[in-house]
């Protein structure tokens, strides 16, 4: 149980830079892995997700060195990886999941996945369905895990429509596509994030995105070359601040070398619709775009988002709910069902938990409704991550807002994606209410 702070007198002030992003970071791994070379990893996010990636593809045969935040690979080509004798243990980690789905399909050995309870509930048929269309063979029991993937040779995908808007989901076929003997298609529902994308360049292979966003072309069997990558700091970590900094009064934060690539900055265009004092400043980028972001307390607007939003802000949704239970006025956020299969079922926690802020959040089938007025009531002071850390962190940033003491409950689940979540948070109080 933590403790929160409450309101600081003079709101946030200072500058911080964030750590490395988490879905950059399991990239980095795999594609180091499938690289000929050494890959290096410079600010490599040391966080429990990322971690599992890095000791599972050290169990399928890498060696892999990690000095904090700064990562050596030895990777050993598109065909190097070798058999685990044990499981590899996904952890909580959707992403590392479904990407090595994709990867290790086209193997020519069997590997097995497991992950915790949470993962467990998770849907994994959908990187099984399409990846049984290039001819992967994967067993799962009830579309969850335990995965079972019997390697085999893989067929190219024929301009393949996926299903969800999920950068997991089409990140797992180019993994596979890579491995099959011709070009593949395939066809994204909506744009999702391309971090698999850029880096497969950056790394010597060739994928294009045509000109409606939409519909990616893979060409196989690249020769990856292992490469110095600097991963740029976490837009989604960024967020928490950039909320709290828009939402406590008084406040004026810089963040620096803030990753800008325009899949992920839902959130900037959502503070900036909703009259929020935001000012990027792009610095030079390699490979993917980064800046210096800064913030300053604003009365915010409501706002309304649709499916077409939902992409570059998914993991951000907690803190859109949290930024519109401040607004005056009511918002509505739909075409977001897709927040019911993350760690928890992010619609539910993210309602049950700004309920106790008297905030007035109704649940939706796709999404939530929230009439913001900003003088909340609160209902009860002992908030609970429920074993998801972006809730967790979420209303760790709400209780900034508050002038009781309020508490959080499984606040260790932070750890999955931001180690040094408090601590950063600390820098950016003044010093009378820090390590309160
Ligand atoms: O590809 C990635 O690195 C991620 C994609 C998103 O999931 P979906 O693509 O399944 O929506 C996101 O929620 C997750 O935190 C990271
Ligand atoms: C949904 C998330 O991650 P993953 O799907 O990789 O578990 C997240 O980090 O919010």
């Amino acid at each position: 149980m933590q403790t929160l702070t409450s309101r600081p007198a003079t709101g946030l002030q200072g500058t911080l830079t964030v750590p490395g992003d988490k879905s950059i970071s399991h990239r980095g791994l795999m594609l180091g892995a499938i690289s000929m070379g050494q890959t290096t990893l410079t600010n490599f996010l040391p966080a429990d997700d990322c971690l599992s990636t890095l000791t599972a593809l050290q169990q399928l045969g890498i060696d892999i060195n990690r000095d904090d935040t700064t990562v050596t690979i030895q990777g050993r080509g598109l065909h190097g990886l070798t058999a685990s004798a044990q499981p590899l243990d996904m952890g909580n980690a959707g992403t590392a999941t479904r990407l090595m789905a994709g990867l290790l399909a086209g193997q020519t050995f069997d590997s097995t996945l497991v992950g915790d309870a949470s993962l467990s509930q998770r849907p994994m048929a959908r990187v099984q369905q399409p990846l049984a269309t290039m001819g992967a063979e994967i067993d799962l029991t009830d579309g969850h895990l335990p995965m079972h993937i019997h390697g085999r040779s893989l067929m190219a995908a024929d301009h393949y429509p996926l299903q969800v808007a999920s950068a997991q989901v089409k990140s797992a076929l180019i993994l596979a596509a890579i491995q099959a003997p011709t070009a593949s298609t395939i066809i994204e529902k909506l744009p999702t994030r391309d971090h698999t994308e850029r880096l497969l360049n950056a790394f010597g292979g060739d994928v294009q995105t045509a000109a409606d966003g939409r519909t990616i072309t893979i060409q196989p069997q690249p020769k990856l070359q292992g490469q110095a990558v600097t991963v740029p700091g976490d837009m989604s970590s960024a967020a928490f601040f950039m909320t709290a900094a828009s939402i406590v009064p008084g406040s004026n934060i810089r963040l620096t070398q803030v990753g800008l690539n325009p899949t992920r900055t839902g959130l900037l265009n959502v503070l900036q619709r909703m009259g929020g004092d935001v000012t990027v400043t792009s610095a030079k980028s390699v490979g993917e775009p980064l800046g210096t972001v800064t913030v300053k307390a604003a009365s915010l607007n409501p706002i309304d988002l649709g499916a077409e939003d939902i992409p570059a802000v998914i993991d951000e949704l907690p803190l859109v709910a949290l930024l519109a239970a401040t607004a005056d006025g009511v918002s509505h956020i739909t075409g977001a069902e897709e927040l019911r299969f993350k760690e928890t079922d992010r619609i539910a926690t993210i309602v049950t938990e700004l309920q106790k802020l008297g905030v007035a959040i109704t649940e939706q089938p796709d999404g939530f409704t929230i009439d913001g007025r900003g003088d909340w009531q609160l209902q009860t002071p002992v908030f609970d991550s429920h074993g998801d850390h972006r809730i967790g962190m979420m209303m760790a940033v709400a209780a900034l807002r508050l002038t009781e003491t309020t508490t959080l409950a499984d606040e260790a689940a932070i750890n999955i994606s931001y180690p040094r979540f408090f601590t950063d948070l600390q820098h950016l109080l003044p010093t009378e209410v820090r390590n309160a």
